[in-house]
């Protein structure tokens, strides 16, 4: 299989069992995918999409795959961060036994960060597991949730609470499928390839603050995958120091994501990254030696790029602090009751396991209240 439009990256899993699994990446990555099927030993090609990849993505998809276009049964579940719930898995794994998806079923995830942990989660446990292939089809899922083997569901509110990790048989990332996005979710994808800068890659970092998402090229995704699959082929379970440096902005972004989860107007997933690197940021000054220079180039670069304005920001007033450090405490980076957090000490360079009390978190809120959300 060749193409070359489309790189190639092995990588070496050792869990549940030693999985190479390979990550085409693209402008027209999905020419390979129908010689790709035609080579597994699979029974039956399940493709799962939403409301919008349904409509978007599946018509590409299909006409790519012309030796299974007719054969393949099309699951559908709603869009949005709500179908990452155990309904949706019930709808999932329903559609599967009623059309008796055997153990060498493949399912086929054409979707965002949304869907590709929903179905990644469901062929994970579905009959004890069986193969899946992740298809994103939104930068945020290119750049980050379809790499590295995460699953999982929201519950209570606290994101990621059920889950696996669980290897996929390939990835394909096609370039083509974000002609269709929305600016809004494009900025989103776009805020964790500068996670990928903050944490690995200060050159990358400088890079991204001269483009916008728009101009993202296949390139520029394959350099942020490359960065994230270096971590993860270091520490793939999380189980070490390297993975949890993947979650910066996430121990206060996770929580404010929930926060808004009730509200009119839910976050995006990378939005609210975005005002938990600007706090973390704030933490990586005060604990971990990130200097004052560094600290204000993040806060004004990010929020020149996202205009928080936009949303109703009361939710994160004082008086519901509490509440946010209740999501936190169920972050999966703590231990014995105490809160863990993922930081930099500068740009390019993470540092994990740093232990910061309660009071310093409700300071780096107010750091965000005052210096950030007053001028969005
Ligand atoms: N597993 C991981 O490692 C990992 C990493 C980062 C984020 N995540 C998770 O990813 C989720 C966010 O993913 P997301 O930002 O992709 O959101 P999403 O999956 O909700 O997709 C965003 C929206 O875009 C639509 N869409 C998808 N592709 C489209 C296309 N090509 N054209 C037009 N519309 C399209 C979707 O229907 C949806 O409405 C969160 O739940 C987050 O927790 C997981
Ligand atoms: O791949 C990882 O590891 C990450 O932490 C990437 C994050 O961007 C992503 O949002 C992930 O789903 C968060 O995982 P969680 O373990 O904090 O639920
Ligand atoms: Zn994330």
């Amino acid at each position: 299989m060749s193409n070359p439009n489309v790189s190639i990256i092995t990588t070496d899993v050792d869990f549940p069992m030693q999985k190479k699994v390979d990550l085409m990446i693209g402008s027209d990555s999905l020419s390979l995918l129908n010689e790709w099927l035609l080579k597994q030993p699979c029974d039956a090609v399940f493709v799962l999409v939403d409301s919008n990849t349904k409509e978007h993505c599946l018509p590409l998809l299909l006409r790519m795959i012309p030796s299974f276009s007719e054969s393949v049964t099309v699951i559908e579940i709603p869009n949005g961060e709500q179908s990452k719930s155990f309904e949706t898995v019930m709808i999932v794994s329903r559609k599967l036994l009623e059309k008796c998806a055997s153990r060498h079923a493949l399912l086929l995830n054409l979707g965002g960060g949304v869907l590709t942990d929903l179905g990644g989660f469901v062929a994970s446990i579905y009959k004890r597991g069986i193969g899946f292939v992740q298809i994103p089809t939104t930068l945020l899922a290119q750049v980050d949730a379809s790499v590295g083997g995460k699953t999982g569901i929201d519950f209570e509110h606290v994101k990621n609470t059920i889950g696996t990790f669980a290897v996929p048989n390939a990835v394909f990332i096609d370039t083509r499928f974000l002609e269709t996005l929305s600016d809004r979710e494009l900025k989103s994808g776009f805020a964790e390839m500068v996670k990928h800068g903050l944490i690995l890659d200060d050159a990358f970092y400088n890079e991204l603050k001269m483009i916008t998402p728009s101009q993202v090229t296949p390139k520029v995704i394959e350099h942020s995958v490359k960065l994230k699959n270096l971590i993860v082929s270091q520490d793939p379970r999380e189980t070490g120091k390297e993975r949890k440096a993947l979650n910066f902005g996430h121990t206060i972004g996770h929580a404010i994501e929930s926060m808004f989860m009730e509200t009119w107007c839910p976050l995006l997933h990378g939005e609210a990254v975005v005002a938990g690197m600007i706090c973390e940021s704030y933490l990586s000054h005060r604990h971990s030696g990130l200097s004052k220079n560094e600290l204000d180039d993040i806060r004004t670069f990010l929020t020149s790029r996202y205009d928080m304005a936009l949303y109703d920001l009361s939710v994160l007033n004082e008086e519901n602090d509490n509440y946010v450090l209740h999501f936190i405490r169920n972050d999966k980076k703590s231990k014995g009751g105490s809160i863990s957090f993922s930081l930099i000490n500068r740009i390019g360079k993470f540092v994990t396991d740093c232990v910061c009390s309660d009071v310093s978190v409700k300071e780096s809120l107010d750091f965000l209240r005052k210096k950030v959300i007053k001028r969005w």
